[in-house]
């Protein structure tokens, strides 16, 4: 933080960065895992650091929570059992339980920091932790996955970028993983990074994903905070044939217009179409 100014430099985003004018350093700590950064930002409320890079601001958080969320849950059917891998700051579990067909929802965060500073300093995402359909579990998601096949509707791995501990997270071993966790007919969604920046890693991560999954999709939304101010969402299905560009369930408008501030039907269906210069790099 140079004269009042946070920069988020990272070699993901080589030559650009996002700046958040700081008013107040709230928390700084290094935890097992990672540096954890959070400060009150003058136009952006307060804002949540991991190894330099902004994970979520609580002026545009809602534009990724509700879709990271939305999107898998109203493509599917019914979801009853959902597992969250990563999340720690308990945004995309607010959004889960705005589900009634949800039963349970299970969150696991490797780093205990996160959901500790978040309860502190981010009330308004750490409130996802307080709903009695909500169990958290401190540790490695691959491990968790071995110990869990055959046991959700929908898989939602919401990480950091891969470098670090989310490292992994990006690779077929993974997703090989959440898809045996799978109950048939599950849907996974995972955190897809900028078509702008990272074309070949989403090609590979999707192409490895193909090898495995009948069904592979694309989409993304706007989150102002993040590099190039968007973020890419990857969809999953184990059925062929299945549809995630449509949404199989909706919200009621008023639900819609009153719970929700980024995602809706129409958003859904308009989050999978895709420029042409990325159509073509994923041959989607
Ligand atoms: N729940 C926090 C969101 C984590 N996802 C972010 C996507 C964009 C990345 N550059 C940083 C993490």
């Amino acid at each position: 933080i140079k004269d009042g100014w946070f920069k988020e430099s990272q070699t993901l985003w080589p030559g650009q960065a996002m700046t958040l004018q700081v008013k107040e350093i709230l928390h700084h700590e290094k935890s097992k895992y990672q540096d954890v950064l959070v400060f009150q930002s003058a136009n952006h409320g307060n804002v949540l650091v991991l190894d330099g890079v902004i994970q979520c601001t609580e002026r545009d958080e809602f534009a990724y929570q509700e879709m990271i969320a939305h999107l898998p849950l109203n493509a599917h059917p019914k979801p009853k059992k959902v597992l969250v891998i990563g999340g720690g700051d308990g945004g995309v579990l607010r959004e889960v339980v705005k589900h009634e067909t949800v039963e349970e929802v299970t969150l696991v965060e490797i780093d205990e920091a996160v959901p500790r500073v978040s309860k502190k300093f981010l009330p308004a995402m750490a409130v996802g932790f307080q709903h009695p359909k909500v169990k958290v579990h401190i540790g490695d998601g691959f491990a968790y996955l071995k110990e869990n096949e055959g046991a959700y509707d929908v898989i939602i791995t919401d990480s950091s970028d891969p470098v670090g501990p989310a490292e992994s997270l990006f690779g077929e071993t993974f997703y090989d993983l959440m898809r045996k966790a799978l109950l048939p007919g599950g849907i996974i969604c995972t955190q897809g990074e900028c078509q702008w920046l990272h074309l070949p890693l989403i090609k590979t991560v999707l192409d490895n994903s193909k090898k495995i999954y009948p069904v592979v999709e694309y989409a993304w939304g706007a989150v102002p905070t993040y590099p190039c101010g968007q973020i890419g969402y990857i969809l999953c299905c184990n059925e062929a044939g299945r549809d995630l560009r449509t949404p199989a369930r909706s919200f009621t408008k008023e639900f819609e217009a009153s719970k929700l501030k980024y995602y809706n039907a129409e958003v859904h269906k308009a989050a999978f179409v895709l420029p042409q210069f990325t159509k073509s790099a994923l041959g989607l």
